[in-house]
């Protein structure tokens, strides 16, 4: 089902155009990920969603309501993290959280307990005190997080979260980002970081110049590219092993494309769309085949970018 829709969307800044009828939909309950190079229109679409800007042409429908018609309902559903930070630096880590959940309307007792929550899941829980100027980098983005959280939007949208983050920090909120998913949000999420996109996200719109190249699973965007992964699987040959019967069996098994052996490394060519590697790893049991290690070799979503449009990603 389909959270949010946004159908030939257009927004033009003087003779720029930021968005260029630009379509895609988030079902309820995905990490959806915007991804694309710097000015490829992220920011805005975000912002149109979240009804902070307004825009030229197309429509654009939150959990069934028009955002034209219907924005402070749609204000209520959204919590909006911005790429730049947007908390007071006269105010600690709680008195933040508090002040922006306020906004939405939380008597006293549900805002304290909803922002100690939000700090929580951030992990700023033992930092309620501290101001965000005492804060490293990645703290105070995480404490940005916590203020578009605390007051339990249905939709979270994240610009570009991890900007200048340390890796602890970057971890933390990636995991915090696939609890909120579990939890039963729906979150949209941009980034310029394709590891990070193919880390976390559920479906993935790839755009540039505001126009949408590509948008899909992993896997259906990889397989736009190319039909065939590679997959090796490291295992240890037994001395009674019947390698051509072995060999014959996973050749006909569906999706697979082909099979050879080098050094104890089983190298298999299987097909993207027909994924049939838990039946091959059965096979490998029922022939004494020990599974040290898999590696698999799928064309990342850089070289997708490069082929799509001719250009690397950053
Ligand atoms: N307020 C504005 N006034 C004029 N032009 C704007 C404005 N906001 C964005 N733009 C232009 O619109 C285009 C899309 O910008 P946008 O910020 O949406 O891209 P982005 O994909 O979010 O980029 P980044 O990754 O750098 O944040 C760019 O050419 C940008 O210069």
């Amino acid at each position: 089902m389909s959270y949010v829709a946004v159908e030939n969307l257009v927004k033009k800044y003087g003779d720029i155009t930021a968005v260029d009828h630009l379509s895609f939909t988030v079902s309820k309950g995905e990490i959806f990920g915007l991804l694309g190079p710097n000015g490829a229109g992220k920011s805005t679409t975000l912002n149109i969603i979240t009804t902070l800007t307004d825009f030229d042409k197309g429509k654009v429908t939150v959990d069934g309501l028009d955002i034209r018609e219907h924005k402070a309902e749609i204000k209520r559903l959204i919590g909006m993290v911005p790429q730049d930070i947007a908390i007071y630096d006269h105010l600690n880590a709680l008195e933040n959280v508090k002040f922006f959940a306020s906004l939405y309307g939380y008597g006293k007792s549900d805002l304290t307990r909803n922002a100690m929550e939000a700090l929580e899941f951030v992990g700023l829980s033992d930092k309620i005190k501290v101001k965000p100027k005492q804060m490293s980098g990645g703290m105070r983005r995480r404490l940005n997080i916590a203020c578009g959280i605390a007051h339990k939007p249905k939709l979270i949208v994240l610009d570009e979260p991890t900007v200048g983050v340390d890796a602890q920090s970057r971890e933390h909120i990636l995991n915090s980002i696939r609890l909120l998913r579990d939890r039963g949000a729906t979150v949209i999420y941009t980034s310029h970081y394709m590891q990070e996109v193919e880390q976390i996200c559920d479906s993935i719109a790839i755009i540039d110049k505001g126009q949408l190249i590509a948008c899909g699973t992993e896997t259906e965007l990889v397989s736009m590219v190319t039909d065939v992964q590679t997959v090796f699987i490291k295992t240890k040959i037994p001395i009674n092993f019947e390698k051509e019967t072995f060999e014959k069996k996973i050749k006909l098994m569906p999706g697979v494309k082909g099979i050879s052996e080098e050094d104890s490394v089983i190298k298999l060519d299987i097909s993207v769309e027909q994924n049939n590697i838990g039946h091959i790893i059965q096979e490998f049991i029922n022939f004494g085949l020990p599974i040290i290690s898999i590696k698999s070799e799928l064309p990342s979503l850089d070289t997708l970018f490069l082929t799509l449009t001719g250009r690397e990603l950053r």
